[in-house]
């Protein structure tokens, strides 16, 4: 969803630092290499105006990386029903999916557990998905879960 964290995510990872970002209207690509592996991450914009268009992004997607507000309790069951709705989308059929709990940074923030909970994660059914708490501004956690992607990309 938008104020997730998605962009600062990408400048984070790919630019070693936590910049300023503005919401996203369409989409952000940067190449990231890691491990022996090129990814060309593409940050889409999260606001509900804009979220017909991800299914745009799909062709040829080889994980899907949700980002979620851990400091947004009350939104996660919208985060959950999109996440269901593209999970269901034929062309991400056979798509990993990394689950970021992000601004881990912040107190109070909801623990991976309770964001899996609320995700109904368990429910996913033929996915191959992993939860991994993290923090854009700090960047606890971010490369635990590209260590994950580049595990699971090379045994394929
Ligand atoms: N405390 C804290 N704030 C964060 C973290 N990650 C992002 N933010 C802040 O959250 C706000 C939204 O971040 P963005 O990266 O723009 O969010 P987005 O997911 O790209 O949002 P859209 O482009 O609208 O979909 C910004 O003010 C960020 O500085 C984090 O890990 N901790
Ligand atoms: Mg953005």
């Amino acid at each position: 969803l938008d104020n997730a964290g998605k962009t600062t995510i990408l400048y984070r990872v790919t630019m070693g630092q936590a910049i300023e970002t503005a919401p996203t209207v369409g989409s952000n690509t940067e190449i990231f290499e890691y491990k022996n592996l090129k990814f060309a991450l593409w940050d889409i914009g999260g606001q509900s105006s804009i979220r017909s268009q991800w299914a745009q992004y799909f062709i040829a997607t080889k994980a899907v990386i949700l980002v979620v507000d851990s400091t947004d309790p009350a939104r996660l069951h919208v985060s959950r029903e999109e996440l269901h709705r593209i999970c269901a989308d034929e062309t991400l059929r056979d798509a990993l999916l990394l689950v970021f709990a992000n601004k881990q940074d912040v107190p109070g923030a909801m623990t991976a557990a309770r964001v899996s909970d609320g995700l109904a994660l368990t429910e996913l059914r033929d996915r191959q998905w992993q939860i991994v708490p993290c923090s854009a501004i700090t960047g606890q956690g971010l490369f635990e879960g590209f260590d994950w992607l580049v595990t699971r990309l090379e045994k394929r």
